[in-house]
């Protein structure tokens, strides 16, 4: 057994945002490879009409969890789902279970966030910034805690070319932001979110960085690292190939191509396609868990998980890539045959939108009314072009990030853990 996986045996874990993309594929390394670990906590809230149990029992029987019901038959009885809302100043956690999880919990793995780039400052900055520090206040009374690892993102600083694995400072003070929010009425946030975001692209990116900022603040006596994954796509390896569960980043897109409903984007070809498979992201947390653990270092590191300066790829190489798969394994009755273009053109950009998705769509749609049924593809055009406009930003630019710490852990690791 690998170093890593046995030292998370016997452990009481605590994992936010274990129903998440991220959260998920965390959970299932860890049944997996250290099926001997004692509990994995999980804050969950009631989604779409489901309960918690039914929630949980989804997750396990989906095709992500086969292995783990081989390697440990128990897992049900290891996971311990918690109600909890982090919207909610005090979580909404119950006496007992906020009892149980600051007596028992030695690791943390903090991955609930608003990924969204469109959501309000108000909810972005209680999910992302006042709920990492609530989750910070509950670590610095767990007697037991050996780490608290924060998930970041490697655009927590994208308004920076070069970021290294430092915390960076925020123009404003979180406490500020937090305290202003309390008393500022919508219209007014609304107003002033642009001057305060300043050269962040969004929303989601500031709160982010922000959300560092207070783990810097409030890490009190805590052993704490933060890692920072660049753009997290399917998964390369485990449990099996190809796993994803969501349409964020690269997903929808990459869908929406294959479906033939894009069939251009405003993107720099030659630009890095940062994508990094989901298992690795989850493979560097859980050595970043260990290492943080055993070795405590002085400070708070952070790390990289990115792929540009060790295997970059580019966006026309995704493109091309992404087209032969399509061409393989097609989807069912797709509205067209892929294609992708790129243009770093705005007025291009804005003439292949017309032509080729807006025109389409009506002229679809038009069909459907003649033929008695629905509407549905403008409106489904729309919202596509709003997630592509939302995405630009990443995909017109490439940055450079350092990986010291990332490659230093990896020198720590044994050959078998180096090898995931
Ligand atoms: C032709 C060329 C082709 C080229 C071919 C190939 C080239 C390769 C590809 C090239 C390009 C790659 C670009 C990557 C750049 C990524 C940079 C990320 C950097 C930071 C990464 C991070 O650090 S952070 C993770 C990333 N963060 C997001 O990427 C959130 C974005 N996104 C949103 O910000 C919201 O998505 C946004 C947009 C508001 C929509 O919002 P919206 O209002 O239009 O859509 P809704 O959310 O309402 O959802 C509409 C319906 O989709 C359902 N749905 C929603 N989300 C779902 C989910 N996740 N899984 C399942 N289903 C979901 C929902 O249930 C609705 O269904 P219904 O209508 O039935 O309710
Ligand atoms: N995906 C990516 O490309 C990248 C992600 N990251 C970071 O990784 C982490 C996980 O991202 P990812 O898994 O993609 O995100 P998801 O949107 O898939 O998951 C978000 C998680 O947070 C939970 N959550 C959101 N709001 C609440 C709430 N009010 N109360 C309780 N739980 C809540 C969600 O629960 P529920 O299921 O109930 O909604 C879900 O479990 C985030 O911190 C993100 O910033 C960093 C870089 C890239």
């Amino acid at each position: 057994m690998s170093t890593i996986a046995a030292f998370y045996g016997g452990k009481s874990i605590l994992i936010t945002g274990a129903t998440g993309f991220l959260g998920k594929v965390l959970m299932e390394k860890l049944f997996r490879t250290s099926p001997d670990l004692k509990v994995i906590y999980i804050l969950v809230r009631p989604k779409a009409g489901q309960t918690l149990q039914q929630r949980v029992f989804q997750i396990l029987d989906s095709k992500l969890f086969e292995k783990v019901k081989e390697v440990c038959p128990n897992v049900h009885e290891k996971i311990r789902a918690i109600y909890a809302d982090l919207n909610q100043n005090d979580f909404a956690i119950s006496k007992e279970d906020m009892q149980e999880l600051l007596s028992c919990t030695n690791i943390i793995f903090h991955c609930a966030a608003t990924v969204r780039f469109d959501d309000t400052l108000r909810h972005a900055v209680q999910l992302n910034v006042t709920a990492t520090r609530q989750l910070l206040l509950m670590a610095s009374q767990m007697p037991k805690l050996e780490a608290f690892i924060h998930i970041s993102t490697a655009y927590s600083n994208c308004n920076l070319k070069h970021i290294d694995e430092v915390i960076y400072p925020c123009p404003v003070e979180p406490k500020k932001i937090i305290d202003s929010l309390e008393w500022l009425d919508d219209a007014i946030i609304d107003e002033i979110t642009p001057k305060l975001i300043r050269d962040w692209p969004n929303i989601y990116t500031y709160t982010k960085a922000l959300g560092e900022m207070v783990v810097q603040q409030e890490s009190r006596n805590l052993n704490i690292a933060i890692i920072r994954p660049s753009i997290v796509g399917a998964t390369w390896q485990e449990p099996f190939p190809g796993w994803v569960d969501n349409i964020n980043g690269p997903n929808g897109i990459i869908i929406a191509t294959g479906k033939g409903f894009l069939r251009a984007i405003k993107a720099t070809p030659m630009a890095v396609a940062d994508v990094i498979p989901v298992d690795t992201v989850v493979n560097l947390m859980l050595a970043v868990g260990w290492y943080t653990a055993v070795h405590r270092p002085k400070s708070t590191l952070v790390y990289h998980i990115t792929s540009g300066n060790m295997n970059p790829c580019n966006w026309h190489k995704m493109g091309v890539q992404v087209l032969a798969t399509f061409e393989k394994i097609p989807f069912e009755r797709p509205f067209r045959r892929p294609n992708a273009n790129f243009t770093s053109n705005s007025f291009t950009s804005q003439y292949w939108n017309a032509v080729s998705h807006r025109a389409p769509a009506i002229i679809y749609d038009c069909y459907l009314r003649l033929t008695g049924r629905k509407p549905r593809m403008t409106k489904l055009m729309n919202r596509l072009l709003r997630t592509v406009s939302m995405l630009e930003y990443f995909i017109n630019r490439s940055w450079e990030w350092s990986t010291y710490n990332t490659e230093m852990l990896m020198s720590e690791l044994s050959p078998e853990d180096q090898r995931g």
